[in-house]
């Protein structure tokens, strides 16, 4: 897998925050935009940093507001107050040059895989290559060998409306990091598939992780995130939380705790 490293890892990838939101919140709606009322707020005065490099889990209750939070990073929702920092840029919503160059550089994984129909699996994959201008014969064999990966390779000529929904899941994965992009936001990317195959989508964002990318992954499922020992940040009450996975294993290993699939 190593053609799929990000193709501009950062010069020091263990110190600079990729991404940086200095007391961000966001309420939806007329009224919490005007009053600024902290109690309108879904996310309320956030500040974190995501170091360059890094993998985090994003995780929280349903309603939490982790959609919502993915949405500002990718920049399709603009803070109610506060600024956000991405790869190094102040972001200025009136900007769209700097949206469209930004969002060349990242990779999502939506919730709903927003596949295109009328183009098939190979394709709908291809696509973030094609808009850039890359020539088939420079990625059809990079495209070909990720979707073999992600279990596609006998459904190449596929359109999405035939797919199951764990395969049209597995294609939004393949096109969200054919790129090689800097920033991986996936949200519940292994929402409809099979244990062993959310296990191998884990391994194929920790080996992208591996080779540079930074990875922010949200979802609901605890036994991925305990298999997986990585760091995460915790959405409550419209706060963010870095949770202690030490913690969690020390309560794991006391008498009466019953383990979750998987862990
Ligand atoms: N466009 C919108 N307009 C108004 N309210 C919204 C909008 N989008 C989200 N919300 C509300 O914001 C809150 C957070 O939603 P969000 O989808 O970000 O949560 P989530 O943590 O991703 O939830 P889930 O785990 O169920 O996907 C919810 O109460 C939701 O109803």
């Amino acid at each position: 897998m190593r053609q799929y490293a990000p193709s501009a890892p950062p010069d020091s990838a263990d110190e600079q925050a990729i991404l940086s939101f200095i007391d961000v919140s966001l309420g939806y709606g007329r009224d919490a935009k005007i009053s600024r009322d902290p109690n309108q707020f879904i996310l309320k005065s956030l500040n974190f940093q995501i170091a360059a490099g890094s993998f985090h889990f994003l995780t929280g209750p349903s309603g939490a507001g982790k959609t919502s939070l993915l949405k500002m990073i990718y920049l399709a929702q603009n803070p109610s107050a506060g600024q956000i920092l991405l790869m190094g840029e102040k972001i200025n919503p009136d900007d769209r040059d700097q949206r469209t160059r930004l969002r060349r550089r990242l990779g999502v994984v939506f919730q709903e895989f927003r596949l295109l129909d009328h183009l098939n699996v190979f394709d709908n994959a291809a696509l973030p290559l094609v808009v850039t201008g890359t020539k088939p014969r420079e990625y059809s064999g990079d495209v070909t060998e990720l979707l073999t990966w992600v279990g596609l390779k006998n459904h190449l000529h596929l359109m999405p409306p035939v797919l199951s929904g764990g395969e049209k899941q597995r294609l939004a994965i393949a096109r969200a990091v054919v790129h090689r992009p800097t920033l991986i936001l996936a949200d519940e990317p292994t929402g409809n598939i099979d244990y062993a195959m959310g296990l191998r989508i884990m391994r194929l964002l920790i080996e992208l992780n591996r080779l540079g990318a930074t990875v922010i992954f949200a979802t609901h499922d605890e036994s991925l995130i305990q298999a997986s020992g990585m760091p995460v940040l915790e959405l409550r009450h419209g706060n963010i939380h870095k949770r202690d996975l030490s913690r969690d294993l020390s309560a794991r290993l006391q008498p009466g705790h019953t383990p979750e699939h998987g862990a």
